[in-house]
């Protein structure tokens, strides 16, 4: 996982983050693998007016996806090292919102995204037990839920459950997908898990701001009771969650284009355990990049114009994943003749 940080402005939060005093706000992003984060993230920063907001996107494999999928990246990105932002980078993210608070152009708001398999407690526990209590507050927990695929039993993933049990405001997304009868269940399982939770439905992520930037929902007493025995406990979850959830991400690069047909057939053709694919691909005959994702059975490709150089980026996420067998295959959906790159 990479996290990366990024500096924009959204709108009429600005007078009150600037006026509350109480340290610059936090709204930690969760959701489970696909459930549409990046998509949120994208239309908060297309819709971004005067407050200054950097957002620390987190990565779950070796190559870095999210950040070029999000909008207008620019040199206000900062890349951190790998490992699950609740896992292995809790220094890191400490020191990363601290070197954000101090820098001589500060951000007004700060926006974590967190892996789609990532427990949002030992994060929040980040904000509240360290010295940055005293510069930042956690706003809100905002979950997303992709209305289409959330199971009865969360993907048999604690992570996926603390998702919604610590989450102050949830975004039943995907909305589209779902016929309205299914979508007043959600909101009906959804309030009997966590009552007062702020929900809203989206498609596309597409939401007012103001409900869910600078809202204060979050009650950090809560945790910061819990915080002694908990942060014991996040520590051994920390190490092991991912093992438990027994999450793993596979990642695969080539110079070469790939041959579309051979990957459609690989495709067409995953296991059943790849919850998750996303990748930055480029076919043998086309001038285009394409942003492929896949979540669950849902695949989706869009083209657009190639900067060179061309090169194939994918990451699939799932659970005991053969890890030699895809990378093999996906070598197989390589065009036969190298291709130059530009
Ligand atoms: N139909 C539909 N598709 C959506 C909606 N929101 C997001 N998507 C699609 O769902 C896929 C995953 O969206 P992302 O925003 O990348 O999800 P994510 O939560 O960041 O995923 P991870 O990278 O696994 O953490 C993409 O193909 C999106 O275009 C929605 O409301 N409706």
């Amino acid at each position: 996982m990479t996290p990366s940080v990024k500096q924009v402005r959204p709108t009429s939060v600005t007078a009150s983050v600037t006026a509350s005093g109480r340290g610059i706000p936090v709204t930690i992003i969760t959701g489970f693998l696909g459930s549409g984060k990046t998509t949120l993230l994208n239309y908060i920063l297309h819709n971004r007016q005067d407050l200054k907001i950097a957002v620390i996107v987190n990565e779950f494999g070796d190559i870095d996806i999210d950040s070029k999928l999000l909008v207008s990246i620019d040199e206000n990105m900062v890349q951190l090292s790998n490992g699950c932002i609740c896992c292995t980078i809790n220094e890191n993210l400490v020191d990363t919102v601290d070197g954000l608070i101090h820098r001589d152009d500060p951000v007004d708001y700060i926006l974590v995204e967190t892996t789609g398999v990532a427990d949002p407690l030992p994060i929040m526990l980040s904000f509240i037990t360290t010295e940055l209590q005293t510069v930042t507050h956690i706003d809100s927990i905002l979950t997303v839920v992709d209305a289409e695929s959330l199971t009865p039993n969360h993907y048999d993933s604690e992570a996926a459950l603390n998702q919604l049990i610590f989450a102050d405001i949830i975004l039943l997304n995907k909305t589209d997908l779902v016929a309205p009868k299914r979508i007043n269940q959600l909101k009906e399982y959804i309030h009997s898990l966590k009552p007062g939770a702020r929900v809203l439905q989206t498609q596309y992520g597409q939401v007012s701001l103001p409900l869910i930037l600078d809202v204060n929902l979050n009650q950090p007493n809560t945790y910061q009771r819990a915080a002694p025995a908990e942060h014991h406990l996040a520590d051994d979850h920390q190490s092991h969650h991912l093992e438990h959830d027994q999450f793993m991400a596979v990642s695969f690069e080539s110079d070469r284009a790939l041959n579309l047909p051979k990957f459609q057939a690989f495709i067409d053709n995953l296991p059943t355990n790849v919850y998750r694919g996303k990748g930055i691909l480029w076919f043998q005959g086309s001038q285009l990049r394409h942003l492929f994702q896949l979540s669950g059975k849902r695949c989706d490709m869009k083209s657009e114009r190639s900067h060179p150089p061309r090169c194939n980026q994918l990451v699939f996420i799932g659970r005991d994943l053969d890890a030699q067998q895809i990378q093999s295959q996906l070598r197989t959906c390589l065009a036969s003749e190298q291709v130059s790159v530009r």
